[in-house]
């Protein structure tokens, strides 16, 4: 059995105390996260390590960056290094969200050192990737998240590949509203797992969290998660309402 996530990313939203409050609040209502399951808060850099100490010894639930830069230190001003976020006790970070590759222009290739760079220095890499609407209109959405597995993913060893979580986020559903049907979300996340497979082999595909993002809210959670292919949540609106990702860290498989 994969394990099965649910992934707040507060994306920069909230303050400081606002932050802690919400944590603390959600915290407070789901009081043990159960083996087989993983709760994961993606917050922004300067309150990650005061998310971490929130958290304390807690089980399954871990504190995420939002980005990493793909060095490890050195003159790149602004930018944060997985030494850094793991001098704090975090060992998550999202990778490649839709949001920095278009507005930062983060490239698959950019991506693939950023995800070496995690792997290398054992940070969890939960790598984003998914189409546009002219891409999902066009019907190429397929080749499309297929070429972005291989240009940032495939040149992983096998041990590697099952270290990462991919989150796959169709950016016409994020922050819309519109949420992808589970139908064609788990069109999408079979053929992203058929196609791990072609490289890598069944048994280490089977291994692998897809998540699924793009406005899940407390009323499709369930159904979402429930589908073979889906194996949780990346969420945004959602996770900065503390009832809202109680219910969907409920509704986990
Ligand atoms: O990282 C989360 C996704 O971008 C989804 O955001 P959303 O739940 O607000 O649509």
């Amino acid at each position: 059995m994969r394990t099965q996530i649910a992934a707040a990313n507060w994306k920069m939203n909230l303050t400081l105390q606002q932050g802690q409050d919400l944590l603390s609040n959600i915290l407070s209502k789901s009081t043990s996260v159960r083996e087989g399951h993983a709760v994961i808060f993606a917050v922004p850099a300067p309150y990650l390590q005061a998310a971490k100490e929130i958290v304390g010894d807690r089980q399954n639930v871990y504190i995420s960056a939002q980005n990493i830069y793909s060095k490890v230190s050195g003159a790149y001003t602004g930018e944060l290094s997985v030494e850094m976020i793991k001098s704090v006790g975090v060992y998550h970070s999202l990778i490649g969200h839709s949001e920095r590759r278009d507005y930062f222009g983060e490239s698959n290739q950019f991506l693939a050192e950023k995800v070496d760079i995690a792997l290398a220095n054992d940070v969890t890499p939960i790598f984003c990737l998914g189409e546009s609407l002219e891409i999902r209109e066009s019907g190429k959405q397929n080749e499309f998240v297929a070429t972005q597995l291989e240009e940032s993913l495939f040149h992983l060893s096998a041990d590697q590949i099952t270290k990462v979580i991919i989150a796959y986020e169709p950016i016409w559903a994020i922050g819309t509203g519109k949420t992808a049907s589970s139908e064609q979300a788990e069109e999408i996340q079979k053929f992203l797992r058929e196609h791990l497979a072609s490289k890598y082999g069944q048994a280490i595909s089977d291994q692998i969290s897809i998540l699924y993002g793009g406005s899940v809210k407390p009323g499709n959670a369930k159904e979402l998660f429930s589908q073979p292919d889906i194996d949780g949540g990346l969420v945004g609106g959602a996770s900065l309402v503390a009832d809202d990702f109680v219910a969907i860290i409920d509704a986990l498989n």
